[in-house]
């Protein structure tokens, strides 16, 4: 393996007092601003700077499961190059929210099972035509897990080299809930049955036949559940996509970048991520509450609280493009709010 885990830089703690000072001093009650107070003291500890910007961009990073072929999920592996394509003609969900938000949008093949074409949107790291049958075999080996934590972190410094420090990872793949179900379940310690949801739309006995395909994944690869190491169960049962974004959000953070979380598939990468680097959460918001079932669960192991709770389920990114004007709200009344000084406001003092 030539990836190595980054070092993360701590948040600028020392910056927290004269950060309140300015957020305090803004001509409104102390605190009213509620949780965009919180994002700007964030987003200021985070760049080690009083006076925080962002500049964005969003991935959505796809890549096809081997376990598709045993009815994981309620759609045909198919799906997945078909809306790949239909990401780089500009129609799905993301490409709509990024439009609207002016955030730029790369689509990254991290290992769709069909040829694409070239086209200038298109990042192909193309690692594998998607992973092995997860519920015969590992679904990727250690060289496969290393070019992708390596891609990942390859389209983070490109951003960073065009001036952008904050990033949306999306995903697109069919199949990719049983895997984050599966990452969840191994890293946590819950049950396989109690960390899987619908994903793309089962019925109640697709439910069933799917927590059956995942209780015989867990079976194979009981040795990875007794002793869970973040890389052996991302390569045992993780995805090329999900493995692409664990390391482009170490690599992220390590850059003081903010990661702007999305839903449960975004979510389990993460964890991933947060148990090579726990320091990765420091640079993490979390954008919304996702409608899979597993993910309020998820979402509380790690220590978030969702900033919009919309009902959405689509992934792509689309939760955290939504969530990104309150991002950059919380950085524009920093910067732009009078101080009651300069605004000659008073308000008595509290006793
Ligand atoms: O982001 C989420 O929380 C989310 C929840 C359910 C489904 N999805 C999307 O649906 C696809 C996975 O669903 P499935 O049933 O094929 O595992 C994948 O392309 C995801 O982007 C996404
Ligand atoms: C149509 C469709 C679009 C998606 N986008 C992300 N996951 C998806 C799953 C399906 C089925």
């Amino acid at each position: 393996m030539n990836w190595n885990t980054p070092e993360i830089p701590p948040l600028a703690k020392e910056l927290e007092p004269v950060l309140r000072a300015s957020i305090d001093g803004r001509t409104k009650p102390i605190g009213s601003l509620g949780r965009l107070e919180a994002l700007a003291l964030q987003l200021g500890l985070m760049q080690a700077t009083v006076e925080p910007k962002l500049a964005g961009a969003a991935f959505v990073v796809a890549g096809d499961h081997g376990f598709a072929e045993d009815g994981v999920s309620p759609c045909p592996q198919a799906v997945t190059v078909q809306m790949v394509l239909n990401f780089l003609a500009g129609g799905a969900g993301i490409n709509v929210f990024a439009r609207q938000m002016g955030l730029p949008l790369k689509v990254v093949d991290a290992g769709v099972a069909a040829p694409l074409p070239a086209h200038p949107d298109l990042v192909p790291l193309s690692i594998r035509a998607g992973t092995r049958n997860a519920r015969l075999e590992r679904a990727m080996t250690m060289d496969e897990v290393d070019a992708a934590l390596s891609g990942g972190e390859s389209l983070v410094a490109q951003i960073a080299a065009e001036g952008k420090n904050a990033v949306i990872f999306g995903e697109m793949g069919i199949g990719n809930t049983a895997s984050a179900s599966l990452l969840m379940s191994a890293l946590t310690g819950t049950p396989i049955a109690a960390c899987t949801g619908r994903g793309a739309g089962h019925d109640d006995a697709g439910l069933a036949h799917k927590i059956s395909i995942l209780e015989a994944v867990v079976e194979r690869h009981a040795d990875v559940w007794a002793k869970p190491e973040p890389l052996d169960v991302l390569a045992a049962v993780g995805g090329l996509e999900i493995a692409v974004i664990v390391g482009g959000m170490l690599a992220a953070a390590e850059r003081r970048m903010l990661i702007v979380n999305d839903g449960f598939i975004i979510t389990a990468a993460l964890l991933v991520a947060a148990r090579l680097n726990p320091r990765v959460l420091d640079y993490t918001v979390f954008a919304h509450g996702s409608a899979e079932q597993a993910h309020a669960q998820l979402v509380a192991e790690l220590g978030g609280k969702p900033l919009l709770d919309l009902g959405l389920r689509l992934g792509e990114g689309t939760g955290a493009a939504l969530a990104w004007p309150l991002l950059e709200a919380s950085v524009n009344f920093l910067a732009q709010m009078a101080t009651f000084e300069s605004a000659g406001v008073t308000v008595p003092t509290a006793p």
